[in-house]
Formats: C-alpha cells, structure tokens, sequence
C-alpha cells in the first residue's frame, strides 16, 4: 500500500501511497498513521499546511525551524507540480550541505518526507500549484529560519525556467548557509 524510496540522504524519502482506480477517478489513502508506523515510519502530525502558487517559478525556500521546535515534514502535491529540494543543515553529519530533489506532482501522486534537520524548498513548474504538507511541530516564527535557495556553498541545480523566479521577501534577505544559524 505505500512504496518507500529512499532519496540518499539519512531519512529523505520519497513515499507513493496506492491509489485506487476506477471509471469514476481515483481514491487514495494520502496518509494512515499505522500503515507508516508499519513502514518504520513513526510521526506524530501536529498541523497541516496548505500553499498556492499562482505562477510557474515560486520559489519558496530554503525554510526550516530550529529545535526544538524542528520539524518533519509530509509533502504532497494535489494540483500541478513542483521541483522539491531537501537540504542536510546539521553540520556534524557526514553530509551536511548535501541536497537532494524529487519532482512532486498531483499526477505521480508522490510525497516527499523531510525529516528534522533539513532545510526544505520548492519551486512550482506549472501555475496555480496547491501543495499541502503536514508538519510534526506547530508554527514557531521565533525558530523559523531561512537558507538563500542560491547559495553557491549548497549548488542545488534548480530547474532553469522561463523568466526569473519569484520569492518573497523574507526569502531574498535569507542569510547562506555559513551565516544561518542550523543544526548542530
Ligand atoms: C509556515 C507558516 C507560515 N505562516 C504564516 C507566516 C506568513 O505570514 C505567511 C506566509 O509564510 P511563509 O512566507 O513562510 O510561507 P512559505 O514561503 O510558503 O513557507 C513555507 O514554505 C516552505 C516550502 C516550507 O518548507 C515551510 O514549511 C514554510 O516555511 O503564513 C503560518 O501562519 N504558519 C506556518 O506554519
């Protein structure tokens, strides 16, 4: 019922739950606590977060928060499609400033798992994408922090697009990945 591919790095996962099929569409089980639990998989979901995006190329990211208020996050996709980007911000690990990406659309029907510990980031490669995630802590603004989705340090090869990407303020002023405060 759920295909679990891991994406190379420490507990990134890209998760494919069944859909079922028929004349009528699909049904899907987007997330069962125990069929997770089952796959190893155990979060405890506190919110859930739904963004759209009217344009191709919003870039939202790089955000994460800091412990303890970090977060896993449960990303799917249920309207268009997006170049997903995980990031390993904990400096003691063997492969921190690693990122990996997964593209993510309604169609393929795929989720990303970030676990705590990464930074997480996307930009939408259609309009009017509708993305929802599920986080395993509440909103902290106090531990909200951002990483500059360019910095040369990190090299993630987004997808080139038409036109420039939009991001929002806060996200243009975000410090690199050496002047972010991040995991230890
Ligand atoms: C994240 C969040 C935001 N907000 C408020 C704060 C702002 O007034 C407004 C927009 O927030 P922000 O610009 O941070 O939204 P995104 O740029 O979509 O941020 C998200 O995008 C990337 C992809 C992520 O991985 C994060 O989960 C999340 O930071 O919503 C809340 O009230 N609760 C929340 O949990």
């Amino acid at each position: 019922m759920l295909e679990i591919r891991p994406l190379g790095l420490d507990g990134v996962l890209e998760i494919v739950p069944k859909r079922f099929g028929d004349a009528r569409g699909f049904f899907v089980e987007t997330y069962n606590e125990e069929r997770f639990s089952d796959a190893g998989i155990d979060l405890r979901f506190v919110q859930d977060n739904h963004s759209h995006s009217a344009a191709a190329g919003i870039l939202r990211g790089l955000h994460y928060q800091l412990p303890p208020r970090a977060q896993d996050k449960l990303l799917r996709v249920v309207r268009g499609r997006v170049f997903d980007v995980a990031v390993d911000i904990r400096r003691s690990s063997k492969t921190f400033r690693k990122w990996v990406a997964l593209e993510i659309s309604a169609e393929k029907g795929n989720q990303i798992l970030v676990p705590k510990g990464f930074a997480h980031g996307f930009v939408t490669l259609v309009p009017d994408t509708e993305v929802l995630y599920k986080v395993t802590d509440t909103y902290s603004p106090q531990h909200d922090r951002s990483i500059r989705f360019d910095d040369p340090a990190i090299g993630i090869e987004w997808p080139s697009l038409s036109g420039e990407f939009q991001l929002s303020d806060k996200d243009l002023k975000a410090p690199t990945l050496a002047a972010a405060e991040v995991f230890a």
